[in-house]
């Protein structure tokens, strides 16, 4: 299997590359471990202070793997995949060292999820940030639900979750979602040099504003695991497997409310 992540590391910042362009760098539990031990490997390095994650390809991530979704069988199996991505992003934002999103072409479910998890974002002029979950019949299962209402206002968080319509990166950047607006192929320098600036930080002092700033709330913990629990159940709904026959036949799905 092809590395799923690739890790260059310079100047004290580490870029990890989702490196599945062939599947638009969706997220599967593979990938999910590879960002785990990368955490680990980066966690024990002095070297590196900063973190920025970028896709392969025409995009950051078309979101949870699909393809390994459609395999599983019961809604145990399905909890067990939504609980791998929600304990490794919650890793991520937990992470001692700062990171940040650099966001080209689009970065949707899973995708945007990851970013969300990541301390700041950078995206690109005409990329597509958005939680398209609802058009599968669901709702978003790794964090989305409980991250992206702490950053953006909830009716701007509601309308995205609930219309599973993606808003441009323009939007994104007034709404507060995105950190900075670069135009087009800038994405990855700009978030790279903000990591280099992240990196010039005090490591005690940028572990801890990390985790004061993110103490917003201590319902944070308490809202994913009612969302994965949320999600899980969905699984058994016709609407579920006809959100994703839908996808598979390029047609607006027929959701019947069972
Ligand atoms: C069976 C259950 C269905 C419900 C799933 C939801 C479960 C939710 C809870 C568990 C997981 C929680 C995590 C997260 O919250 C959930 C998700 O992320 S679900 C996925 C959300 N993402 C999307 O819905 C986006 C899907 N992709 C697109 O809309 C489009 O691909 C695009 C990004 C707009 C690009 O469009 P195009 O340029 O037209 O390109 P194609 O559509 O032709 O795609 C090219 C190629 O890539 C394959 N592909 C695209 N996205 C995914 C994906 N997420 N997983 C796997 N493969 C993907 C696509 O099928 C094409 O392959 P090909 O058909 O050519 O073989």
């Amino acid at each position: 299997m092809a590395d799923l992540l690739r890790v260059d590391v310079a100047d004290r910042v580490a870029v990890l590359t989702l490196d599945r362009p062939e599947r638009l760098n969706a997220i599967g539990t593979a990938t999910a471990d590879r960002i785990e031990s990368t955490l680990d490997e980066l966690r024990a390095d002095p070297s590196v202070r900063a973190l920025v994650f970028t896709g392969a390809g025409r995009g950051f991530s078309a979101g949870a793997d699909l393809d390994e979704i459609e395999a599983l069988r019961t809604a145990y199996e399905f909890r067990a995949f939504v609980g791998r991505l929600t304990e490794v992003f919650g890793r991520l934002q937990a992470f001692a060292k700062p990171s940040v999103a650099a966001i080209h072409g689009f970065a949707l479910g899973g995708g945007l999820e990851l970013a969300l998890a990541c301390d700041l974002r950078v995206a690109e002029r005409g990329a597509k940030l958005g939680l398209p979950e609802m058009k599968l019949g669901v709702l978003p299962g790794a964090g989305g639900t409980q991250r992206l209402p702490r950053l953006v206002p909830p009716g701007i968080a509601k309308q995205m979750i609930l219309t599973g319509e993606p808003i441009d990166a323009e939007r994104a950047y007034a709404v507060g979602l995105v950190n900075e607006l670069v135009e087009p192929g800038e994405g990855l320098r700009v978030a790279t040099a903000l990591a280099g600036r992240l990196a010039a930080g005090a490591p005690l002092a940028l572990a801890a504003g990390k985790a004061l700033v993110d103490r917003i709330d201590g319902d944070l913990a308490a809202g994913i695991a009612a969302e994965r629990e949320t999600v899980s159940v969905m699984f058994t709904a016709e609407d579920r497997a006809e959100g994703l026959r839908a996808f598979r036949e390029r047609r607006p799905a027929d959701f019947r409310g069972v």
